[in-house]
């Protein structure tokens, strides 16, 4: 089962800017498919049109082969999974989860099965009597996932559904949800703009940016080959080296490395670099490819299992570095030390870039 989204442009206002614009990608079947990108970016307006609960102005959304696009809310066979939890506050986790049933006049005795079955999937089968209000944040949710569930829908919209929960719960309802994944198949597309989130849990990630798509790939396809300045920038935390080209090279301080072809002799160039692309040493031993430049440390700041040092280059430009703890502790230095930074790998544009 999967879904088609077809030239898509939706518009709040007229004369205004669209907050999509000539869209078009595929959720491809079985999979999770994230849609990732800043605030506004339009991830939302994406998803509630594929529900039916906007109307685009142009485009065709295709759902299992069949075009959507016309259905009403009830017709299209999907789920859908806020992130307020939208559940009926006077009604038990058994009547929430029940509630899609009953509309569609399921028999009491299928009803009571399916949610019997629900609460199993989401591992709360000792809940079934309790209120929205007797239940944890991350608890309300998964008896949202199971409401949704409960239809059997073809397609399962997913739009932040871990916005409103802390990191802890998140972080396990993300292997909650990867797990349900497994046992549903059900094709799921996923609004975050937490690309640790959405590297992780999906299969194909939509990069969106004011309104339109950035790049679509996989999660390795997107992070080793960002397409565009903004996506390099986006995803995976960078660093970025401004340079110029020369003889056909990228001179980014004393980086050296390809440039694009597109580049001519003295044009901007600006180099995208991972914090953990960098390895930094105390004395410099040359097995650097792209080069190694030397780096005052300004500020340290260990997070958990790594340590992140920012490093100020002789050109001016800061550079972020990631270095496992025990790495850094090998390593030995303090804040005001120089040390000497070789970048492993970057990616070039041509240009000068912000987001
Ligand atoms: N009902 C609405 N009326 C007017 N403008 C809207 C409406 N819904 C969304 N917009 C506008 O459309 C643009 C895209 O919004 P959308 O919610 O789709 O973005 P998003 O990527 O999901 O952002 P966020 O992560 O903040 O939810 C924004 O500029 C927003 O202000």
């Amino acid at each position: 089962m999967s879904v088609i989204v077809e030239k898509l442009t939706k518009r709040f206002s007229a004369g205004g800017a669209p907050a999509v614009s000539d869209v078009s990608f595929q959720a491809p079947p079985g999979a999770i498919t994230t849609l990732l990108g800043p605030s506004g970016a339009g991830k939302s307006t994406i998803l509630r049109t594929i529900a039916g609960l906007e109307t685009p102005d142009e485009g065709r959304i295709v759902i299992d082969g069949v075009d959507c696009t016309e259905l009403p809310v009830q017709k299209r066979g999907v789920g859908v999974v806020f992130q307020s939890y939208a559940l009926f506050k006077h009604m038990t986790v058994r009547e929430n989860i029940a509630f899609g049933l009953n509309v569609r006049r399921m028999s009491r005795a299928d009803v009571n099965a399916r949610v019997d079955e629900m609460l199993k999937l989401i591992q709360l089968e000792d809940l079934g009597r309790r209120t929205p209000s007797q239940l944890s944040g991350g608890q309300r949710q998964r008896v949202a996932f199971a409401r949704a569930l409960a239809i059997r829908p073809k397609l399962l919209l997913l739009d932040e559904p871990f916005g409103a929960l802390d990191t802890r719960v998140r972080k396990e309802l993300r292997e909650w949800l990867q797990d349900l994944h497994e046992q549903t198949g059900v094709t799921t597309l996923l609004v975050t703009h937490d690309q640790e989130e959405a590297l992780e849990i999906s299969q194909h990630v939509v990069i969106m940016a004011e309104g339109r798509v950035a790049q679509a790939g996989s999660p390795e396809n997107i992070y080793d080959s960002p397409a565009t300045p903004f996506v390099a920038s986006f995803v995976g935390g960078t660093s970025i080296l401004n340079g110029r080209v020369h003889e056909g090279r990228a001179e980014v301080g004393s980086l050296v490395v390809a440039a694009p072809q597109s580049a001519r002799e003295g044009e901007a160039v600006q180099a995208f670099v991972r914090p953990h692309d960098i390895k930094l040493a105390k004395s410099f031993d040359g097995d650097g490819q792209n080069g190694a430049s030397t780096g005052r440390v300004e500020r340290l700041k260990p997070v958990g299992g790594y340590v992140k040092v920012l490093l100020k280059l002789p050109s001016g430009d800061s550079i972020t570095v990631e270095v496992p703890r025990n790495e850094f502790d090998e390593l030995g230095v303090v804040e005001g030390d120089s040390v000497h930074a070789d970048v492993r790998t970057a990616r070039v544009f041509v240009g000068d870039f912000s987001i």
